[in-house]
């Protein structure tokens, strides 16, 4: 197995708030290898995304962040923001939920494109425009070349999106993370992206975080899966182990909804994740045993209430899969 091109180890993120510390991220860890996705799933506020935000140094002052995170051999936990700006430059592409707040309003689409290409390389006026129409064209943005000279506000929503997409891939990053990137797209360009991510990855041997409440995509193109639940792994293992033998009370419950084949409803309804009875608990004041175990319905012991249970393999699994749960053995039947 080649090195990760991204490894994340105990990372931690607390928000300083009026009701106290705020625990979002507490311990996480994951490896991700060149060519490979990595997805992470979870409900709502289980700190997806703040600790993706984490890792590019983009939380606001209010966030200490601590913990680890090597991409292609360096730290980038408590780097200066100038040398996280050049990391996000060119190494890590990223594409977040809204792109409107990440778009320059006032810069052409073809300003916002070449300025991630010069990034990557030396590239021509020419040589940019030509290689931006092609981006645009690849992540399926029609006439092209008119679109190159359009302002952010110009664009429809799903356009913006793509245009998002055409930025974070322009530099040929060896790590793309991407938030939600194709939830808001029509099916079809939604197929289209993926497609030309997974080209990418043969290509280029990019790795991907692809966060996501769909788990349609995750099922067709994660090799790994990370599932969160109150800023913590509760479970990880290769993606058909872990749909087909989810181990975690909570995982149980997420995948109450996998998508099935002819479901009749719409697919935006159809592969969400389940809603579970419950909340999850508030990050200022997280339970001292499991999170999780106010909701669970498996609950057989007191311990659950006291003590956190730690990651573990999962009994009879591959040694990848593991969960954090007193109950794996149980829950999976055995
Ligand atoms: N600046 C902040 N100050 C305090 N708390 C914050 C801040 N930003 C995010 N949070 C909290 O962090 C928690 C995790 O949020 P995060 O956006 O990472 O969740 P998520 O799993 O990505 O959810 P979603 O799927 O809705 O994007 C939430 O409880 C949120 O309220």
């Amino acid at each position: 197995m080649t090195a990760p091109a991204l490894t994340v180890d105990d990372l931690h993120v607390t928000f300083r708030t009026r009701k106290g510390p705020a625990r979002v991220v507490n311990g996480l860890s994951f490896e991700l290898h060149p060519g490979r996705t990595l997805a992470v799933v979870g409900e709502s506020g289980s700190g997806k995304s703040v600790s993706s935000l984490a890792l590019l140094g983009l939380l606001p002052g209010t966030a200490d962040v601590r913990g680890s995170a090597i991409f292609d051999g360096d730290e980038l936990i408590g780097r200066s923001e100038e040398e996280l700006r050049k990391v996000r430059g060119a190494g890590v592409g990223m594409v977040f939920q809204d792109p409107m707040t990440s778009l320059n309003p006032v810069l052409t689409i073809e300003r916002q494109i070449g300025e991630a290409l010069r990034a990557h390389e030396k590239v021509s006026d020419d040589g940019v425009r030509a290689r931006a129409a092609e981006l645009l064209t690849e992540v399926g943005i029609p006439d092209a070349k008119a679109r190159l000279r359009a302002y952010p506000h110009q664009l429809s929503g799903g356009m913006r999106q793509r245009v998002m997409i055409a930025i974070a891939l322009a530099g040929n990053p060896k790590v793309l993370i991407a938030d939600e990137a194709t939830t808001a797209l029509d099916v079809t360009v939604q197929a289209q992206i993926l497609e030309l991510i997974e080209r990418l990855q043969d290509e280029h041997g990019m790795g991907v975080v692809w966060i996501t409440h769909d788990l349609g995509v995750v099922a067709g193109i994660a090799d790994h899966v990370v599932v969160m639940y109150a800023g913590r792994c509760v479970e990880e293992g290769a993606v058909d182990e872990l749909f087909g033998r989810p181990a975690h009370p909570y995982t149980r419950g997420l995948l109450g909804a996998l998508p099935v084949v002819d479901d009749p409803r719409p697919a935006r309804e159809r592969d969400e994740l389940v809603t579970m009875p419950g909340l999850p608990p508030d990050p200022a004041a997280l339970p001292p045993g499991c999170a999780f175990y106010p909701r669970c319905p498996v609950r057989a012991d007191a311990r659950c209430a006291t003590s956190l249970p730690p990651l573990s393999p999962v009994p009879g699994s591959a040694a990848e899969h593991r969960a954090a749960t007193f109950y794996a053995g149980e829950v999976t039947g055995r």
